[in-house]
């Protein structure tokens, strides 16, 4: 699409110094910024080697934003044009210079699935200071800690933050309305030696449980005086349809049409998965006429989004199985594949009985986003017997519980013959927990069953075959996975989202789709609790789900409990 530059746009090109771009969902904040960073690259503002970064939260954003870029900039410039996530970014500066602030010689990364681990249970200020210590003493970096640590670093040294500036003279940093307090300091160091242009939309402030704050715009007001401009009521994503409207009136609380074109709100009946897999054949049977489309199914919750992507797998009740790709936070999957390659690596009972134990109970700690109290009980005592194993050998492992089934696992896995196939392996280790009588391995099974959504698969197996190769054994398995799950961490999902993808509405944010279908489940709800802030937030998660779409948006809710922020009535006058 030719890019339209109205008098607003054009003046926005020529301004120099800090910027602020207001607009609403689809107004065009991404596009015009970049077309600022190529009109400043063309007026040799960024000097004779500078970049401009690009800086966004989600990869899926990046994604976007690099394909759009590939469409409409000039291919010269884009060597000239980073564009990266904020820990990204933080990552490649804090992994060559974090050493610097402590007492270790190098840093490493923890991630988010062995953070989860380490920090079960604690909250606010003694989460933060666990942290803190991780680093200090162990050089384990949390994605938490990356804008204090950078903030710190490029205030330690000048002459790195210098240099720094003069490679990105000019940074851009969208999404600035889910920016938390640590994430802003960050922000206002990197502005002090470069330029800003901060992009934002107050209706999708959807991070508040990670700290996003209204107050950010004013205190980037104060602190770097932007120019500003303020795309209100455009609509470049869904131009034709009431789609942006319906979504200002979810906010509103008020609907204002009885009918919203591009709009369809629905109840479903029943308890099965089965109505929407239906209306995404339908949508797909309109879609799949265009040689690229795409859509995104919407959830609420992460289980739920796991549900779907199993569900649309099987052919069931007559329906067809139909392809789909899933995006989520894949912390359960990651931890029982630890477990899993720790049973592959060649090990003594001994030692492996008390890391089994260890891998026990990270998967309690972290397979969820918030570990309950039975979890960490269970750790705790898989913990302290790991202990005993350590000190008394197998004897330690008690005639009860978990011992026998650690006992049971590791003998048959013994008699495993490993074929040097990682894949064939994988599953044969697979299979014995499975086939284990205690439930804590049966869970673990289940949740490795998920390991694709691990995008490094191919990668983890070539390293496993070259173990193999190499060693006759699949020696340093944990290492080598643990590897390909840092690369994975960083690197920008390149490919265009086409055909069905299923993901949570915090995950699509900043992307865009022929059609999005949001559903809830009975349990997994947009709102999950009554209080004026949940309301609030269900409010503006719908409006970021609806927002995605270009063409078509449907909301599911179930009909003995809708949801009742949405406009039922307008569905039954359809
Ligand atoms: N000036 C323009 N002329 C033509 N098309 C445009 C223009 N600006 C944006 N678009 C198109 O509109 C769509 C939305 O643009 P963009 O992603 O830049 O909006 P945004 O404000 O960043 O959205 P969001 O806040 O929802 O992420 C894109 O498909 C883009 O190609």
């Amino acid at each position: 699409m030719a890019l339209i530059l109205c008098d607003q746009r054009q003046r926005l090109l020529r301004t120099d110094g800090n910027i602020l771009v207001r607009g609403g969902a689809g107004s065009g904040k991404t596009t015009i910024a970049l077309a600022k960073a190529c009109a400043d690259l063309d007026a040799q503002r960024l000097g004779p080697l500078g970049k401009a970064l690009f800086l966004s939260f989600a990869r899926a954003t990046v994604a976007r934003v690099a394909e759009q870029a590939t469409a409409t900039l000039p291919r010269a410039l884009m060597p000239r044009i980073e564009i990266n996530t904020y820990h990204g970014f933080a990552w490649t500066i804090l992994k060559s210079h974090g050493y610097l602030l402590c007492a270790k010689r190098g840093v490493a990364l923890l991630l988010p699935a062995k953070a989860r681990a380490h920090l079960a249970g604690l909250v606010g200020a003694a989460r933060a200071a666990r942290q803190r210590q991780l680093f200090e003493n162990d050089g384990l970096v949390a994605f938490d800690l990356f804008p204090t640590l950078l903030t710190e670093l490029l205030q330690t040294a000048p002459a790195l933050a210098l240099a720094y500036a003069r490679a990105y003279p000019l940074i851009i940093v969208d999404e600035f309305q889910d920016t938390n307090a640590e994430e802003w300091q960050m922000v206002a160091q990197l502005g002090r030696h470069s330029r800003l242009i901060a992009l934002g939309d107050p209706k999708q402030r959807i991070y508040d449980f990670k700290g996003a704050h209204p107050r950010r715009f004013d205190e980037y007001i104060e602190a770097f005086d932007p120019t500003p401009f303020d795309f209100a009521g455009e609509n470049n994503r869904s131009p034709g349809t009431a789609i942006a409207q319906f979504a200002n009136d979810i906010i509103d609380g008020e609907y204002r049409a009885a009918n919203y074109d591009g709009v369809t709100v629905t109840c479903y009946r029943g308890r099965s998965l089965r109505p929407l897999k239906q209306e995404i054949l339908r949508a797909v049977a309109r879609l799949r006429r265009n040689a690229e489309w795409s859509l995104a199914v919407l959830v609420p919750a992460n289980t739920l989004a796991i549900n779907v992507f199993d569900y649309m797998a099987q052919a069931v009740h007559g329906l067809p199985a139909y392809p789909v790709d899933i995006l989520v936070a894949a912390e359960g999957p990651m931890l029982a594949a630890d477990l899993i390659a720790l049973l592959m690596e060649p090990r003594s009972h001994q030692h492996l009985a008390a890391a089994i134990l260890d891998g026990l109970a990270a998967f309690e700690l972290g397979r969820s986003e918030e570990a309950s109290g039975g979890a960490l009980r269970k750790a705790a005592r898989y913990r302290d017997l790991a202990t005993a194993v350590r000190g008394r050998g197998l004897d330690g492992l008690e005639a009860r519980g978990i011992g026998p089934g650690i006992r049971n696992l590791m003998d048959t896995v013994a008699t495993l013959a490993l074929s040097g196939d990682p894949m064939t392996d994988w599953r044969a280790i697979r299979a014995c927990l499975n086939a284990s009588d205690r439930k804590e391995f049966q869970a673990v099974a289940k949740e490795a069953r998920h390991m694709r959504l691990l995008r490094r698969g191919a990668q983890i197996e070539s390293r496993l075959a070259e173990a193999w190769r190499t060693h006759g054994a699949y020696r340093n398995a944990r290492a080598l996975l643990a590897a390909a799950v840092v690369d994975d961490q960083f690197a920008a999902t390149t490919r265009p989202q086409h055909g069905v993808t299923v993901m949570t509405i915090h995950k699509a944010k900043g992307k865009e789709f022929d059609e999005v279908i949001a559903f809830e489940g009975q349990f997994q709800r947009y709102l999950q609790r009554t209080g004026a802030d949940d309301e609030r937030s269900a409010r503006f998660n719908l409006h970021v789900a609806a927002t995605r779409a270009r063409r078509a948006v449907m909301i599911m809710t179930p009909e003995d409990r809708p949801c009742h922020l949405l406009p039922l009535r307008t569905s039954h006058d359809q």
